[in-house]
């Protein structure tokens, strides 16, 4: 640990001596990189799964507030195709009310030890209640006990009261396996930006940016200044 001058824990020193991109990185290519970035995306994700990256399939979500103000979180990812990249979540938390206000996301992963992160941006569709049921479904039983409680990001008084109330609920889930939250919602970010970004030991890092004017318009490819 580094020590200022006045005997206090020097932050600033200590974080500019960690390690990034320690590597072994990944490579990447950008001149045969295929002509969507759907298809780019899971070739990335799939070594992230090959190389045991922890979580490799949590995304920073970001949105924003009413007032414009930016919220981040960490969600996991449930599905991604040539219609965009899903998540699932409680329409009543603060992440589903912003959402129902201004439809719109950012996604961001990172798989440190390949030094790649990729960003998706893009309007945000509500899916059907039907397939909201059946993502709620396929959790966990107290997954569903919690979801059902619906109180997420609320002030808690204490553990004891979480504890019992999710006890209720999980009763309540084994007695009805068919059960689904309402408010529970699948949610599909469809993309009009999405950029890859890979790490070179030099720092001379390779960026690949996929954009479109609308969610119908073909995708252009642009490298990107690192
Ligand atoms: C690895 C990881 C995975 C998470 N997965 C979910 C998830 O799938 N759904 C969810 O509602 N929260 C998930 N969370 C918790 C969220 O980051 C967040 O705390 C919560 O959804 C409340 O967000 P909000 O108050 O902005 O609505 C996860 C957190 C981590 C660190």
């Amino acid at each position: 640990m580094s020590t200022a001058a006045d005997g206090s824990r020097d932050v600033r020193a200590w974080l500019r001596g960690l390690e990034v991109f320690a590597g072994p990185l990944a490579t990447f290519d950008p001149t045969s990189a295929p002509a969507e970035p759907v298809a780019l995306f899971l070739e990335w994700l799939t070594e992230a799964v090959e190389a045991r990256l922890p979580d490799p399939h949590a995304m920073t979500v970001s949105t924003v507030d009413e007032y414009g103000d930016p919220w981040a979180r960490v969600l996991i990812l449930k599905n991604v195709d040539t219609h965009g990249w899903q998540f699932a979540a409680h329409a009543g938390s603060p992440k589903g009310q912003q959402l129902a206000a201004r439809p719109s996301a950012a996604l961001t992963f990172y798989w440190p030890a390949l030094g790649r992160q990729v960003r998706v941006r893009g309007p945000v569709v509500a899916e059907s209640a039907e397939r909201g049921a059946a993502d709620f479904l396929a959790r966990s039983p107290s997954a569903r006990a919690e979801a059902l409680l619906g109180r997420q990001s609320r002030h808690l008084e204490g553990v004891a009261e979480r504890d019992r109330s999710i006890d209720e609920a999980l009763k309540r889930v084994e007695r009805e396996p068919g059960l689904v939250a309402d408010a529970w919602t699948l949610y599909t970010v469809t993309p009009v930006a999405v950029e890859f970004w890979q790490a070179e030991k030099s720092r001379v890092h390779t960026r690949l940016s996929y954009e479109r004017a609308t969610p119908d318009a073909p995708w252009d490819q642009h490298l990107l200044w690192p």
